[in-house]
């Protein structure tokens, strides 16, 4: 349904951008060709208001004796919803955790730049570089991080209202009481239902959709500029899904926020993400907007994850058919 929905929606903008002769796909397909005759990464297509810049990123594992990532460069805006998708192993995550500093032992960046560009009220900051108390002060204040399991994430032994204001006070000069004033219209502004009932919950009373709200709200709880969703609704049934991604979008939408979506799924990329990066063996091998990628893939890699969706969801194929008809 969310699939569905989602991919009409896209059916509608493919044939608008078919009447006015569909330059961007062109565009994605010369990018593919390049990629494919040099080895590259696609050119990086650059945002309107940047807040994160990645250039020739390289990732290295197994201590170095291997890398995952191979020259990864894109840039993710304000207000703007980028989803990186591709295969299992693809290097996604590794790019993620690149961003966020917390690349797993015998991991390491092995090359490239990776910085937040600042705004009105904030500084520009070479991600690169920081040690652990700069990086204190730009995971939560700057950069908000939304995993995928988010039970493990959270403290199973401390009710979650105080989980928040624990990460509230660590970035704020709150005092208590003004703390957990915020931490109830943050809980209600991620859309739980009753905050004060939440407030009091520990981690094993809630529903997998509220942890992950109570994530959510954690994430957000520094007004951070740039959002890192982790295959954040992967775990969670479609319909919770839905909603979860309704609520990422709205905060989007609402704060400015820059969202960094990883994801393996194309519905969740039709439904919510303005651009899509496709991954393939540590590489970006093809960029465009959410109507190009879906609806008129370049890259036989994209084909391949379209046709691999085709099989998980029912009726997925014919509004793919008018889809690719529309973009032809
Ligand atoms: N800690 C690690 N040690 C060794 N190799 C790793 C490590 N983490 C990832 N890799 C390797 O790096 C490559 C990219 O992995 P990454 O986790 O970034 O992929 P992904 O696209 O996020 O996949 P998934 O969708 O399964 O999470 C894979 O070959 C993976 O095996």
């Amino acid at each position: 349904m969310l699939v569905a929905g989602a991919l009409n929606a896209l059916a509608d903008a493919v044939r608008d951008a078919g009447s006015a002769g569909a330059p961007g796909t062109l565009a994605v397909d010369q990018a593919a060709e390049a990629q494919a005759e040099d080895g590259q990464s696609a050119e990086t297509v650059p945002a309107a208001d940047p807040v994160l810049r990645v250039a020739g990123l390289r990732v290295s594992v197994h201590g170095g004796r291997a890398e995952a990532v191979h020259g990864v460069s894109f840039e993710v805006g304000r207000g703007e919803i980028v989803g990186l998708v591709g295969e299992s192993g693809s290097g996604k995550t590794l790019t993620c955790r690149s961003v966020t500093g917390l690349l797993a032992p015998g991991c390491a960046r092995s090359g490239g730049s990776v910085e937040l560009l600042g705004g009105a009220d904030t500084e520009p900051v070479d991600l690169t570089a920081l040690d652990r108390a700069g990086w204190n002060a730009v995971r939560g204040p700057r950069i908000g991080i939304v995993f995928q399991d988010p039970a493990s994430y959270l403290n199973p032994s401390i009710p979650v209202g105080r989980q928040l204001v624990e990460a509230l006070r660590a970035h704020t000069e709150l005092s208590k009481a003004q703390a957990r004033a915020r931490a109830l219209e943050l809980f209600g502004s991620v859309g739980l239902r009753e905050p004060e009932t939440v407030y009091a919950q520990y981690p094993h009373e809630l529903s997998g959709g509220m942890a992950q709200r109570v994530l959510i709200a954690i994430a957000i709880s520094g007004d951070p500029e740039l959002l890192i969703a982790d295959e954040a609704t992967s775990a969670l049934d479609v319909l919770v899904q839905a909603e979860v991604l309704d609520l990422l979008r709205s905060l989007v939408r609402e704060r400015g926020l820059a969202l960094l979506l990883v994801t393996h799924d194309l519905g969740v990329v039709a439904e919510l993400c303005d651009r899509v990066l496709v991954f393939d063996a540590g590489r970006i091998v093809e960029q465009g907007s959410a109507a190009q990628v879906v609806g008129a893939p370049a890259h036989p890699r994209t084909k391949r994850l379209l046709d691999a969706a085709l099989v998980w969801q029912p009726g997925f194929e014919d509004v793919h058919s008018e889809l690719i008809g529309a973009a032809s």
